[in-house]
């Protein structure tokens, strides 16, 4: 006779499993009311004693203590709840657990040991655990048991949530011969079906899902170098975040004080993953694109691959500071004072000279008054003897009054400005001056392009982020008081979007204080890089800045480089991190394309770059990527057509990559479409995102017309989770 549950059976069991697990949820959450409003009860009451009496005592303590944890708790399930609760909920985990010892039979399922986890921890009144922290080392089970070396779990179960209520449960029997007769399984795998929904604009948490050899990626410790590699769509980014929160997690005192930076592609892929964090119950951390890093600045543009290339080069460094220390365009080239009976002169060559001596040893605009003191010197050797009487019979008393004149001062200020960052980028828009700079490390057609590309525009570039940040470091911060007295200095002059020029001083003043007051460290105490194959030489000087003493996560995949000399790039990040020490993990499943997508951008890799690192794509569709081909002409209507079938086909977003060129006209057809869940955006911004279908239009431009080339049309083409059209007039690229 069949003993075989049938599916009446079957409901029934999950029904009374979901209401167990609802009932136990619906604690965590009346806990968390309850801590919030003891809180805030001990905050009056904790204030009050505080006024009247003395405080100190252990019990008072040990009160502030718990009152502190529960504010902290509560901020943080309340921030989690507000973000969305149409998925998110506090707990989604489960073990259950035997004794590990493999001889004694578990009789009955209320003999395991049971641990919820979840976002954060919360216990009871009694200071018992109601669920555990994922980040805490009791948790780690929950990411790494396997069959094959369990760590004491007999059943793992995901519950999957929407806000409060538990809607399915997930389970998984890592040790089938030890489990009780009446432990219910239930479910298909929770990583599956998380691979298998649709995707919306931003990235969502993965912390129920994270698979073992992410997890021993994320709980690294945080010592020098973490590098994490891997193919397309195998986590890395974001496991880098749960990293973050986990670091904040292990050390919150050395990492929260600290600060840590995540940095990132583009301003676009920094609001795909700007919830993942919050999510986690993590606020603090910065987040920036490598076109934000420099206070003031939020650059967008992208340089065409050859300005970029130049910019991005180590060469810049030499130029830069050639510039940084050379006369200032337009400054006047004699001194002519009138003091004492004589008129006093200084050519051009003397007040060269003056200029390279006070800038031996001091940045630019901290040296302004070892420029005084040269000129003085200079003027006083020019002095004649015989006048050397009275108020001018010595140097110092000469120097006073001859720095006084109304001529002196209006050549001083003319000849050392003090100089912003922006104001000295500009001045490469002169070839003849790049030229005198580059001393011959850079050919005459690059003096050129880089030349153009600085006149071509008034807004910064991203490449220009990194030379603003260059010149800062050789051009010095002023004094205080020299920026003080000057009403008219701003530092962050010229750094934002050409505005500048119309706002008035008291606003830049105020706009500058504010820079200041946001406070956000200038030094992280860790730093985590993403994308960082694309990081130029140039940027990767400018990264390493903001974490001097910092420890690191790097990742990565390049194969996926825009740089268009992959291997200068990680010479670049090798030479600046070389002092550290290094742990490398490799992801190895790519989570993100179907199998049919990804083993077609992979052959498409593998004909130009035989040794790029391709993932295990592990979720088969049974739907190939499919290529269309049109005249020129009918390329914006045919990638429209696309647009509109995939919309029926997919339930999330569909994501058109096009060509700068033709954004233009994709543009529009977009915007006819006018559906929220299409997008139109370029190669470059594509850079870390997904979408349920993408539609590659013109690949051959991609690969002509971007930095990056192949490697670019490779990113564009594992983009997609579910279906890919591509829209083509040629088809050089296709294998
Ligand atoms: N353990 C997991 N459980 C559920 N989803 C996962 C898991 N790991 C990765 N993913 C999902 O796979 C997708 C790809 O992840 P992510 O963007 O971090 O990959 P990546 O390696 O940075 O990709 P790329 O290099 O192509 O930008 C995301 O949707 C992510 O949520």
């Amino acid at each position: 006779m069949d003993q075989s549950p049938t599916s009446t059976d079957l409901e029934n069991v999950e029904r009374a499993e979901l209401d167990a697990e609802q009932a136990h949820v619906d604690r965590v959450y009346t806990r968390v009311d309850e801590a919030a409003r003891s809180a805030s009860r001990i905050a009056v009451e904790g204030h009050q004693r505080g006024q009247a009496q003395n405080v100190g005592r252990v019990r008072d303590e040990e009160q502030t203590g718990l009152y502190e944890r529960d504010v902290l708790v509560y901020a943080a399930a309340r921030r989690i709840a507000e973000l969305d609760a149409e998925h998110e909920g506090l707990v989604f985990g489960r073990l259950d657990s035997d004794a590990g010892d493999d001889t004694e039979p578990v009789a009955a399922a209320e003999d395991l040991e049971k641990l919820y986890v979840g976002r954060i921890g919360v216990r009871d009144a009694e200071y018992e655990p109601l669920v555990i922290d994922w980040r805490a080392p009791a948790a780690e089970p929950f990411y790494r048991a396997t069959s094959t070396d369990r760590l004491r779990v007999v059943r793992r179960r995901v519950l999957r949530n929407k806000g409060p209520r538990i809607v399915g449960l997930e389970d998984d029997l890592l040790a089938p011969d030890r489990s009780p007769e009446d432990l219910p399984v239930l479910g298909e795998g929770a990583l599956m079906a998380s691979l298998s929904r649709a995707r919306g604009h931003t990235m969502r948490d993965i912390v129920a899902t994270i698979q073992a050899e992410q997890d021993e990626a994320i709980r690294a410790p945080a010592r020098g170098v973490t590098v994490i590699g891997g193919g397309p769509g195998t986590g890395k980014t974001v496991v880098a975040l749960h990293r973050a929160a986990y670091l904040l997690y292990s050390d919150r005192r050395r990492f929260e004080r600290g600060g840590v930076l995540v940095v990132g592609p583009s301003a676009a892929f920094m609001a795909y993953i700007e919830r993942v964090l919050p999510s986690l119950g993590e606020n603090t951390v910065s987040l920036r694109a490598v076109g934000e890093l420099v206070d003031g600045v939020r650059a967008t543009a992208v340089d065409d691959a050859a300005a970029a290339a130049i910019k991005g080069s180590l060469r810049m460094r030499g130029l830069l500071s050639r510039a940084a220390r050379d006369r200032v365009p337009d400054a006047p080239t004699t001194l002519r004072v009138f003091i004492g009976g004589a008129t006093v002169e200084l050519d051009a060559n003397q007040l060269d000279n003056v200029r390279r001596n006070a800038l031996r040893r001091t940045p630019r605009n901290r040296a302004a008054s070892e420029a005084r003191k040269g000129l003085v010197a200079a003027l006083w050797n020019k002095f004649p003897e015989d006048l050397r009487t009275g108020v001018y019979a010595d140097r110092e008393a000469f120097g006073d009054r001859v720095t006084d004149t109304p001529a002196y001062k209006t050549f001083f200020a003319a000849w050392w400005p003090m100089l912003t960052p922006g104001a000295v980028l500009r001045w490469l828009g002169d070839p003849r001056r790049v030229s005198r700079w580059a001393r011959g490390e850079f050919s005459p057609a690059e003096v050129e392009d880089l030349a153009a590309a600085i006149r071509s525009t008034d807004e910064f570039t991203v490449a220009d982020v990194a030379l603003l940040d260059e010149l800062g470091q050789l051009l010095g911060r002023p004094p205080i008081q020299e920026a003080g007295r000057d009403e008219e200095f701003d530092w962050l002059e010229g750094l934002s979007d050409g505005v500048n020029e119309v706002l008035t001083t008291s606003e830049r003043r105020a706009r500058s204080i504010a820079a200041a007051e946001a406070d956000e460290p200038e030094e992280y105490a860790h730093v985590l890089v993403d994308e960082a194959q694309d990081l130029s030489p140039m940027q990767w000087r400018m990264v390493t800045r903001r974490g001097p003493q910092a420890s690191w996560t790097v990742v990565g995949d390049t194969a996926q480089s825009s740089w268009p000399d992959p291997a200068e790039a990680r010479a670049a990040m090798d030479s600046m991190l070389s002092h550290l020490q290094r742990h490398t993990f490799r992801l190895s499943t790519n989570y993100r394309n179907s199998a049919e997508i990804y083993s077609f951008a992979g052959e498409v890799i593998r004909r130009q770059i035989p040794d790029a690192d391709l993932p295990d794509a592990v979720r088969r569709t049974g739907v190939e990527p499919e290529h269309r081909l049109f005249d020129a002409a009918k390329i914006a209507e045919a990638a429209g057509d696309a647009a509109v079938e995939l919309l029926q086909l997919v339930e999330g977003t569909v994501g058109v990559i096009v060509p700068p060129a033709l954004r233009p006209a994709i543009d529009a057809v977009v915007a006819e479409v006018g559906d929220p869940r299409v997008v139109a955006l370029s190669p470059l911004d594509s850079k870390g995102l997904e979408y349920d279908a993408v539609i590659v239009v013109e690949p051959d431009r991609i690969v002509s017309d971007t930095l990056g080339g192949i490697r670019a049309l490779y990113v564009v083409l594992t983009r997609a989770t579910q279906r890919m059209i591509t829209i083509n007039s040629t088809t050089n690229w296709l294998p």
